[in-house]
C-alpha cells in the first residue's frame, strides 16, 4: 500500500495527479490521500466512468478541508440519488436564456463603469480583483440579494478568498473560513428575513429559490444550509474573476487576438472563452468515493476508493488536444464540443451529474468581458505575471496589474455599452 501522498499532493498542485499517473505503467495512478486509498482516471472514457452514479458517489468524499472554505457544509456537491436531483433542479431552474442575458446585461453595465473609473483614476489597478467587484456587484444584484455597494465589494473579496483558501492549509485557509463565516452568517439573516416576510425575494431570483427550494422529502433547507446553496450560486459567478485576469495573461502573451476579440466575432469570442478554460488551471481535478468494488480497465477499485478524474491532465491531453500548451482559440472553432472531453468544470451531463451547472454563466461572462477588455487600451507595468502550477488555485501573481487604461478605438466608436446586446 502507498505512503500517504497528501503532503505531495499539496506540495505539487496541478503536476501532483499527472506525475502519480505517468509513474505507473498504464497511466492509472494508485495512491493514498487523506488517509485513503484512491485511484487517478484520465481520459473522456474516465470521465464516463465517473460519472456514473453506479460507480462513483459523492456523498463522504469531500474533505472538510474544502467544505469550510470553498463550498460550505451540506451542499449539491456532496449529494447523490433523488437528493442530488432535487437540489441540482434548483440550481439549474436559474439557468434560462433570459436569465443568463440578465446577468450578462448587469455585468457588462458593472464593467463599463468600473473600467471609466479606472481611466479617471489615472491609477493602477489589479485587474482580478477589479473584476471580482464587478462580477460581485452584478451577480448579487441578479441573485436578489440587496447590497450596497460597500457590501457587494465585501461580498467579493470574501468569494475571492474562500477560491483562494480551499487548498492549502496555511494562512490563506484560515482567511477563507473566515471570509465564509461572514457571508454565510449574512446570508442566513437574509433568507431568515424573507421567510418571515421582512424582506422581499425577487420572483426567479435565487435568493428566491433557495428560500422556497423543498428537498427530495418535501422539507424546506434550513436557512443556514439555504445560505450555503446561496453563496454557491454567487461565490463560483465571482470566481469568473480568475478566467478575466488569465484572459488578460492570454492577450498579453498573444497579442494577436486582440483585433479579432475587438471585432466582435461571436463565434471566435466563443472558442477564445473555451480555449482560456482549457489552457489555463482552476480546478485540478474532481472525484467521489466507488460505490461499491468496481474494475477499470482491469484495474481492481475496492468500495470507498477515492476516484479521481485529472481535469488539468485532460485538458492538457495530447491525444484530444493537439500542441496542448499552445493557447489557441482557433482549435474550438467550427466543432462540436463533447460532454465528457473538455472538463474545466466537470463532464457528463449536468442535470443528472455533478457537472458544472454554471458552465453557461462562465462562458457567457468570460465571452463578454474578454471583448470588452480587449476593446480597452491600456499598459502593464513591470510585474510578475508568472502561473506557479504548485499553488492551487493557480494564479497570475500579480493578478494582472493594468495601468493607464484608456476606451480603445473600437470601443470609442461603437460606445462599449452598446458593443454586444443582450441574446
Ligand atoms: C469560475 C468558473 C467555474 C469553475 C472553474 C467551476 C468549476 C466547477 C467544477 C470543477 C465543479 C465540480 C464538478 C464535479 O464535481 O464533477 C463544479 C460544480 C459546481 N459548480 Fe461550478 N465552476 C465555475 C462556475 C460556476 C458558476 C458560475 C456557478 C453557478 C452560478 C457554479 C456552480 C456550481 C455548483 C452548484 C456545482 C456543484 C454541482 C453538483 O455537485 O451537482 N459554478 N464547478
Amino acid at each position: 500500500m502507498p505512503l500517504d501522498n497528501t503532503p505531495l499532493m499539496l506540495l505539487e498542485g496541478y503536476g501532483w495527479l499527472p506525475a502519480r499517473r505517468r509513474e505507473a505503467p498504464d497511466g492509472v495512478a494508485r495512491t493514498r490521500v487523506l488517509g485513503r486509498r484512491a485511484t487517478g482516471l484520465c481520459g473522456p472514457d474516465a470521465a464516463r466512468f465517473l460519472y456514473d452514479e453506479d460507480h462513483v458517489l459523492r456523498h463522504g468524499a469531500l474533505p472538510g478541508l474544502v467544505q469550510s472554505t470553498l463550498f460550505g457544509h451540506g451542499p449539491v456537491h456532496t449529494l447523490d440519488g433523488a437528493d442530488h436531483r432535487v437540489r441540482k433542479a434548483m440550481f439549474l431552474s436559474l439557468m434560462t436564456t433570459a436569465g443568463i442575458a440578465d446577468l450578462r446585461r448587469r455585468t457588462a453595465a458593472a464593467w463599463d463603469e468600473a473600467a471609466a473609473g479606472w481611466a479617471a483614476g489615472g491609477e493602477p489597478v489589479v485587474l482580478l480583483d477589479e473584476a471580482a467587484r464587478v462580477l460581485g456587484r452584478a451577480v448579487s444584484a441578479w441573485a436578489g440579494v440587496p447590497l450596497s455597494p460597500d457590501e457587494a465589494d465585501e461580498l467579493a473579496g470574501d468569494c475571492v478568498a474562500m477560491v483562494d483558501g480551499f487548498a492549502t492549509p496555511g494562512p490563506r485557509h484560515w482567511r477563507a473560513r473566515r471570509a465564509r463565516a461572514r457571508q454565510e452568517a449574512r446570508m442566513t439573516r437574509l433568507l431568515e428575513d424573507v421567510r418571515r416576510g421582512a424582506r422581499h425575494a425577487p420572483g426567479g431570483s435565487a435568493l428566491a429559490a433557495v428560500a422556497r427550494h423543498a428537498d427530495a422529502h418535501g422539507e424546506r433547507l434550513d436557512p443556514h444550509l439555504a445560505a450555503v446553496e446561496l453563496l454557491n450560486v454567487i461565490r463560483p459567478t465571482v470566481a469568473v474573476c480568475w478566467f478575466v485576469a488569465y484572459a488578460a495573461h492570454a492577450l498579453h502573451r498573444r497579442p494577436e487576438h486582440r483585433a479579432r476579440l475587438r471585432s466582435g466575432d461571436e463565434d471566435f469570442a466563443e472558442a477564445f472563452a473555451h480555449e482560456v478554460r482549457r489552457f489555463y488551471p482552476f480546478a485540478p481535478f474532481v472525484g467521489g468515493r466507488a460505490a461499491r468494488d468496481l474494475t477499470w480497465r482491469g484495474h481492481e477499485i475496492p468500495e470507498g476508493t477515492l476516484v479521481l478524474l485529472d481535469l488539468w491532465g485532460q485538458n492538457h491531453d495530447p491525444d484530444l488536444w493537439p500542441e496542448p500548451y499552445a493557447f489557441r482559440p482557433e482549435r474550438f472553432l467550427g466543432r462540436a464540443i463533447d460532454p465528457f472531453e473538455l472538463v474545466p468544470q466537470g463532464g457528463g451531463d449536468p442535470r443528472t451529474g455533478h457537472r458544472c451547472p454554471g458552465e453557461d454563466i462562465t462562458v457567457t461572462l468570460l465571452r463578454e468581458l474578454a471583448v470588452r477588455l480587449a476593446r480597452l487600451d491600456y499598459d502593464l507595468p513591470p510585474q510578475d505575471l508568472g502561473i506557479s502550477l504548485r499553488r492551487v488555485p493557480a494564479r497570475p501573481a500579480s493578478g494582472v496589474v493594468i495601468s493607464d487604461v484608456r476606451p480603445g478605438a473600437t470601443s470609442r466608436l461603437l460606445g462599449v455599452r452598446a458593443s454586444r446586446g443582450p441574446s
